[in-house]
């Protein structure tokens, strides 16, 4: 009896093993002394020792290497599986759909800490405080400590959860302290089985469409049968109310709900949404995590533990003890496609985990993908549409600015420099407006930093990085005007601004165009005080570089939420999913330029950002209103968007996708080389055209350089496959892309594929 292994080589096959000699000696081995499928193994392979997953048994005359060639496993780790049928199932899907091999599907879909073979009985560490200890031992001075005692001493005699208690906001260092000082303990508890949810809060009375969605959705779960819904709802039409009824009745059936959540949605506010209604145990993924909590986290979805697991894109790909019901909220956001190793769209893997479950799985969007808006066509997803926003909130209406006619406003400097704000008179007048009404507003700007390029006024030399085919960033602020440098946003090269232009010794250098930092500073000046300077209302500027900090967004998204006038400047970090009742205006000064864009996604994505960041607005009580500013008023897409509105600008477009032959109507995957020089890269590319089924029926676009095709030092070129039909395409792709791997141009580079790629 051998065992099949999956290993993490990059090799599209398993491996054959022998059992280790001590079972093979005795005859009479049970069966279950042979690791179980679904457990890990620690073998041999070549020289190193590796853990891999059981994923067969078989005999030994199945085997296409002889007995005596066979390694035996050294030992087994489980004596349990740990993945079931299920997830083997999801396994094998995921590497044949993404044509990725097995043993690093696993490597993907195992956390760290599983991978290098932990033991998953993992315990949980609580603290207590200890018996009779009173206020007198502490130290008069010892305040914080006092005060991080008191937040312990609230949980009683059984203390809480260190990850309770870290939620809460004790911190890691005062616990150690206080042990050391003998005043509190650790204690080490076996989790208990969950307890019923209850809820805490109840719930809200529906609108005819939110019931209409609720109770659809509910009949396919007591059904208990796969559906995939989209749930087509406006912006601030109370898609989470749904969420939050649907929900009510999978857990209250004692099921698990999956909740998957773009990356950077994921702030606290996204748990509290559910843990306000909720009284249940509630689990959070995301990248910030350390490999522990990982690993704890997987082991609760596992165990049933979790009750409700909220997390970003991998969360899909985790092990459910009884999965009730899947939630994709924002559905068509980018973050959901990996954009590395396995190319999986979250997405999609949730309508596959829906069918193995047999439950309801809901695509939440107010600007569904294109390809959703298909399957919606195809017969595949159900839609629930909701077209109103709940009590007065009337969705914002948008309007143009034809920017051509109005120049933008000129600000002049203490030394009396003339400077451009990028604001027209009119979204001023209507920023001031709104403030003056006590009211916050919201300007979209998809740009940090200071300006996208510096530029010399003298022979038009631009600061380029040295590493990739980008313009350097500027970021100076006229307040810090010494921390000034330039930087790569794509490898993160940096360099400082230089005093006079490296090719023509020109002084006349100058940032060109306009990004968050700057506009924050314009706006600065135009709503200073002239006498003092100072600000009249706050502006929050809203980006990677000012959220870096751990509780900076928390701190942010605090100041925002006491509604006090205030402008807001953001990139598309504010564009999903927030609500801040107080923002009456949302300013756009330039978020038309997609619809120039050369990639045929951009006018999808692009509309879908614009109603997103447009739906900030008049969420509360008050109305809405939305500036868009544009120097293509009589674009046709922009005014097909402003008109009509997204649904019907998007029927437009997958109209035009169909009539051109488009994905969703065509199926593409996109080959990628890397290399050292962009020739390299295309000659693998031709060759592994030239080994192409001669009857293989697919448009062949390419060998081209990728766009930007020099990134971080290294070239890239690019190869697209498009097929009518799905499956003609991983036909091919299915005899085709591992000889390619193995072709000769091909060895000292980095070849990768992605299946339903976004973007090419
Ligand atoms: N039936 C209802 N009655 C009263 N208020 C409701 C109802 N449903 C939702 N709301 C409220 O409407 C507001 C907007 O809802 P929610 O944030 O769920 O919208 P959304 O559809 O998710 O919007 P977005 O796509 O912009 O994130 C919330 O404050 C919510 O509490
Ligand atoms: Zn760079």
């Amino acid at each position: 009896m051998l065992v099949q292994v999956a290993l993490p080589v990059p090799l599209y096959r398993v491996f054959d093993y022998r059992l280790p000699a001590a079972t093979q000696a005795t005859p009479t081995a049970e069966p279950s002394a042979r690791p179980a499928i679904g457990s890990r193994v620690e073998v041999p392979f070549g020289r190193q020792t590796l853990i891999g997953i059981v994923v067969a048994h078989i005999a030994a005359a199945d085997s296409s290497v002889p007995l005596n060639k066979l390694k035996s496993i050294y030992r087994c780790l489980d004596n349990e599986p740990i993945l079931n049928a299920a997830m083997l199932k999801l396994a094998y899907w995921l590497a044949r759909y993404y044509h990725y091999p097995l043993g690093d599907v696993f490597g993907v879909i195992l956390p760290t800490l599983v991978r290098q073979g932990k033991p998953l009985d993992l315990l949980i560490t609580h603290w207590r405080i200890l018996p009779n200890i009173t206020d007198d031992d502490f130290h008069p001075n010892a305040k914080k400590q006092k005060q991080q005692f008191d937040m312990l001493k609230l949980h009683g005699e059984r203390g809480a959860s260190e990850d309770v208690l870290l939620l809460e906001g004790m911190q890691r260092p005062f616990l150690k302290t206080l042990e050391e000082k003998g005043l509190i303990e650790r204690y080490i508890e076996p989790k208990q089985a969950p307890t019923p949810v209850k809820l805490a809060k109840l719930p809200l009375d529906l609108n005819d469409e939110q019931q209409q969605a609720v109770s659809t959705i509910i009949a396919a779960h007591k059904a208990g049968r796969y559906t995939g819904f989209l749930l087509n709802g406006i912006t601030g039409s109370g898609k989470t109310e749904v969420y939050l009824q649907v929900m009510q009745a999978v857990l209250e059936a004692g099921k698990q709900v999956l909740i998957l959540v773009p990356e950077i949605g994921l702030t606290p506010q996204t748990r509290a949404r559910f843990a306000s209604r909720f009284a249940a145990d509630i689990v959070l993924l995301h990248s910030g995590m350390n490999n522990t909590h990982r690993l704890q986290g997987w082991q609760d979805c596992r165990t049933g533990h979790a009750q409700i697991i909220i997390g970003t894109r991998s969360a899909v790909l985790y092990p459910f003890a009884d999965l009730g019901l899947i939630v994709v909220d924002e559905a068509h956001d980018g973050s959901y496609k990996q954009q590395d190793t396995l190319r999986y769209h979250a997405a999609d893997v949730a309508l596959y985990r829906g069918v193995q479950y047999n439950i309801p799985v809901i695509l939440g969007t107010a600007t569904p993908s294109l390809e959703h808006l298909k399957l919606v066509d195809d017969g595949k997803l159900v839609e629930c549409q909701l077209s109103t926003r709940p009590g007065n909130a009337k969705p914002a209406p948008m309007q143009l600015i034809d920017a051509r006619l109005q120049s933008t406003h000129q600000q002049t400097t203490d030394d009396g420099a003339r400077y451009d704000t990028g604001l027209t008179d009119a979204m001023i007048g209507a920023i001031r407006q709104t403030l003056e009404a006590g009211d916050q507003v919201l300007v979209f700007l998809n740009r940090r930093g200071y300006a996208p390029v510096l530029l010399c006024e003298a022979c038009g030399w631009q600061a380029d990085c040295p590493r990739c085919d980008a313009h350097l960033t500027v970021h100076y602020s006229r307040q810090n005007s010494s921390n000034a440098y330039l930087k790569c946003h794509h490898c993160d090269w940096q360099a400082y601004i230089p005093a006079v232009c490296p090719d023509c010794g020109s002084q006349n250098l100058d940032a060109k165009g306009i990004g968050t930092t700057r506009l924050s500073e314009n706006l600065h000046a135009i709503f200073a005080n002239p006498q003092t300077s100072k600000v009249l209302y706050p502006i929050i500027q809203i980006d990677r570089d000012t959220t870096r900090r751990k509780d900076s967004w928390e701190n942010i998204y605090q100041r925002i939420n006491q509604g006090d006038p205030a402008i807001l400047v953001g990139t598309q970090m504010v564009a999903k999913g927030h609500h801040f009742p107080n923002v009456t205006l949302v300013c756009l000064p330039n978020a038309d330029r997609g619809f120039l864009s050369a990639d045929f996604r951009s006018p999808e994505h692009t509309a879908q950002l614009m109603i997103q960041v447009a739906g900030r607005a008049g969420r509360g009580d008050k109305a809405g209103r939305v500036l868009i500013q544009t120097l293509q008023p009589d674009n046709a897409l922009l005014l097909k968007l402003v008109k009509d509105g997204y649904l019907s600008f998007a029927r437009e477009l997958l109209q035009e996708r169909k009539m051109m032959g488009l994905p969703p109507y065509t199926h593409a995957a996109l080959i990628r080389c890397e290399g050292k020089t962009l020739a390299v890269t295309m000659q693998a590319l031709k060759d592994a055209i030239a080994i192409l089924p001669s009857n293989h029926n697919l448009a062949v676009l390419g060998p081209i350089d990728a766009p930007m095709s020099k990134k971080n030092s290294r070239y890239h070129a690019q190869l697209l496959l498009i097929a009518k039909e799905r499956g003609q395409l991983h036909q091919v792709l299915s005899h085709w892309w591992q000889p390619v791997l193995a072709l000769p141009s091909a060895k000292y580079l980095k070849l990768t594929l992605d299946i339903d790629p976004v973007g090419w």
